[in-house]
């Protein structure tokens, strides 16, 4: 394996997998050390949801909500859509594309590099490509994930109310991603983006992760990993590189929002299949 072009953040998670692998453990989480902390290039923009918000604009969200994302970094919403049927479709419509084959094994992209390898991120997934009009591209598509877009639209509200609350937030668009993770599937540690002051490229800046696994019980695997305060990040005056983390169960109808570039985090090795998960990044 050569690991000569991948960017250093990236090389630390592989050799930690590769290190578990030669002992056996495969189980355990891929660390880093110190030193590599200190090195790792880290985001330095706050991202501010707060101030100077036009708190009249408010329809899904409140004040209190956008701070605990602010400075949490995380937000968890459950019962998001709140109709079983709803729900129960998007499992099926999901599943479907993947017993047709419609999605492919997801790799990492880093510049020109593109990464397949089953044992750092497992799972497959279709990037669903829409408009400027929000509607999904490609029309045959669309008209079999009826139930999705309608998730799709739910998600847009939310980029909207933020656009609409935050004057200066200004969105610039969105990406949306179907994955699901067969047994054994797992993505291991990681950040969304860096988003930082002296880059001009576009960056996402908030991973909204809609979880529809209706039977998922404790022990069934697949939880993400969300790091809570290792990270340094610029919204956490309170920083104190614990490490400290929580697992989040994948249950259905559960909406979990967070900050992309700030908190690194990890899907653990799934016992159940297939897990179902839709992403939409705000960038
Ligand atoms: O499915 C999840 O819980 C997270 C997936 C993830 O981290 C990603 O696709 O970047
Ligand atoms: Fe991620």
């Amino acid at each position: 394996m050569d690991l000569t072009n991948l960017p250093p953040h990236l090389k630390f998670q592989i050799l930690g997998l590769l290190n578990n692998n030669n002992s056996n453990n495969k189980q355990e989480t891929p660390t880093k050390g110190s030193e590599e902390i200190a090195n790792e290039k880290v985001s330095d923009v706050k991202i501010d949801l707060t101030s100077n918000i036009k708190e009249e604009n408010f329809k899904l969200f409140s004040k209190e909500s956008l701070e605990q994302l602010e400075k949490q970094g995380y937000l968890i919403i459950d019962n998001f859509l709140n109709n079983n049927e709803i729900i129960d479709s998007i499992y099926n419509e999901s599943y479907t594309q993947f017993k047709e084959n419609k999605l492919i094994e997801a790799g990492m992209n880093k510049g020109n590099e593109k990464w397949k390898d089953k044992s750092i991120r497992g799972d497959y997934i279709k990037w669903i490509h829409r408009g400027s009009n929000s509607r999904v591209e490609d029309e045959e598509f669309s008209k079999s994930i009826p139930n999705i877009n309608l998730l799709l639209d739910r998600l847009d509200s939310i980029r909207n109310e933020f656009d609409s609350v935050i004057p200066h937030f200004k969105s610039v668009k969105t990406q949306t991603q179907l994955a699901v993770y067969l047994k054994g599937g797992r993505y291991v540690k990681h950040r969304d983006s860096f988003y930082s002051s002296d880059s001009s490229t576009l960056s996402r800046r908030i991973t909204m992760i809609y979880y529809g696994n209706k039977d998922w019980k404790q022990g069934d695997g697949g939880e993400l990993r969300l790091y809570k305060e290792n990270n340094n990040h610029p919204n956490n005056s309170n920083c104190n590189n614990s490490n400290e983390f929580i697992d989040i169960a994948p249950i259905s109808d559960r909406l979990l929002v967070f900050l992309s570039p700030f908190l690194e985090h990890e899907v653990l090795s799934c016992n159940f299949e297939p897990r179902i998960a839709i992403t939409t990044w705000i960038y």
